[in-house]
């Protein structure tokens, strides 16, 4: 799509004072050619760009608007914590309340802390496996993204993946040869690699789903090795559920899965689209953190009463309105109109999804890890993706990244997606 005049010249501007015109890279469309448009107004599953251009949006700010965009009860929650303070930086109630929530509903939470960012979140787990120890080993799964950190930031996933760095410049080969990089859903390699180093191990972290390559779902039985492994080696195993907590369940794919890790990293959707972020699990481990133990951390921001009101308010509209069940049944529809087009297509192109979370891999082989997600053909996704926006369908900009349903879409908004995939896959 070409852009309308506002865009192009706002993106001109924003080269100038921001490195590559972006606040972060995932947003500059390089993989899939042409510029970003810039958003005016985003309300329900729709958003308009600044030359009045309408989408109906599956990005859905990258996984945090599981109700849509600017629901009433965030918006109205935001508006009351705001007129008492936008930040105290002293315990707030709404803080408690939070932490009392996170707890009840995750299962693998018993204690949990407040941070602004998933980045900081996955950060904060990793040094706080580490102290518990008293090893300095992570194991990290090939194409899986847990923020921007230095010893994560190795074999990344996202758009560290998407713009062909996935091990980031800047990162001292000292402190990233302390990352042991696994494929993902190969057995062998978790075992030989244990057996090889496994008293060296703090931790293993995974995205329980892994979505930022795309949606990678788990052999039957791999979390489940995954778990044992870590337990026999007295390793602690680390979910990254940023972007699967609260939205493939209410307590995300420990829930589903009933595998509980010892520590869990959460984003997104607990902020009602507010920057936030928390981590949490074992009470023995959490104990060991700053002020109670010797493992520092720290926010000036964190628990920050306007995201912790917003992030309460989705939540507990995502229980009234029994949210997961509906997003389970939306991603059905769309599930099954989108099975349908590829077979009226002809394309065997590979379809995974999880509720609300999913993704369409133009290729015919099986996705069980990066090597396979990588057999894209991204010449043919570029085109896609084009053809979709043309017609006001935004999905991710990039082959690596997941899409997201929110209950705000209605089933007729589903069909028009529909169409306009097979259009799309109709003129490749
Ligand atoms: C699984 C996962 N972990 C961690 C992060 C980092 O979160 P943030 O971008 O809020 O720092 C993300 C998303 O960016 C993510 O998808
Ligand atoms: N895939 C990333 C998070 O889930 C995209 C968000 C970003 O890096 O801006």
């Amino acid at each position: 799509m070409s852009n309308g005049p506002l865009s192009t010249s706002l993106f001109a501007l924003a080269k100038k004072y921001i490195p590559g015109g972006v606040n972060s890279p995932v947003r500059a469309f390089r993989n899939v050619g042409g510029e970003p448009f810039f958003v005016r107004r985003a309300k329900g599953c729709r958003i308009w760009d600044v030359d009045g251009k309408e989408l109906i949006d599956y990005v859905g700010t990258w996984g945090p608007a599981i109700l849509g965009h600017a629901p009433l009860p965030v918006i109205e929650a935001i508006h009351n914590a705001a007129k008492d303070g936008v930040s105290f930086g002293i315990p707030n109630p709404y803080e408690v309340e939070m932490a009392k929530l996170i707890c009840e509903w995750v299962p693998g939470v018993e204690k949990v802390r407040m941070v602004n960012s998933g980045t900081e979140a996955t950060m904060s787990c990793i040094r706080l496996a580490r102290g518990f120890t008293g090893r300095d080993r992570i194991v990290k799964f090939d194409g899986c993204y847990h923020g921007h950190s230095d010893g994560l930031l190795v074999a990344a996933g996202s758009g560290a993946l998407t713009h062909g760095r996935p091990d980031s410049a800047g990162v001292p080969a000292a402190y990233a040869d302390l990352t042991t990089v696994l494929p993902y859903n190969d057995v062998a390699a978790l075992e030989e690699c244990f057996e090889k180093m496994g008293h060296e191990i703090a931790g293993v972290i995974v995205e329980s789903y892994p979505a930022n390559a795309g949606l990678i779902l788990p052999q039957p039985g791999y979390l489940a090795k995954l778990r044992e492994i870590t337990q026999k080696h007295g390793a602690v195993l680390i979910f990254d559920e940023v972007m699967t907590g609260f939205r493939v369940a209410k307590g995300g794919v420990q829930e589903l899965e009933n595998y509980s890790p010892d520590l869990t990293a959460m984003g997104k959707v607990i902020g009602g689209g507010m920057p936030v972020g928390a981590f949490g699990g074992r009470k023995d481990i959490m104990d060991m953190l700053a002020p109670d133990g010797p493992v520092y951390q720290a926010g000036t921001l964190s628990g920050n009463p306007v995201a912790m009101a917003a992030g309460l308010a989705q939540l507990r509209e995502m229980e009234k309105q029994q949210g997961w069940k509906r997003l389970d049944e939306l991603g059905a529809i769309m599930e099954e109109a989108v099975l349908d087009t590829l077979k009226q297509t002809g394309r065997n192109y590979q379809w995974y999804r999880v509720g609300s979370m999913f993704c369409l891999f133009f290729t015919e082989t099986p996705v069980r890890n990066l090597t396979d997600a990588k057999t894209s053909d991204l010449v043919s996704f570029r085109k896609f993706f084009h053809h979709c926006l043309d017609k006001g369908v935004y999905f991710a900009p990039s082959q690596f990244e997941t899409g997201f349903i929110s209950t705000a879409h209605a089933p007729e908004d589903l069909a028009r997606t529909a169409e306009v995939v097979r259009e799309a896959l109709l003129a490749l």
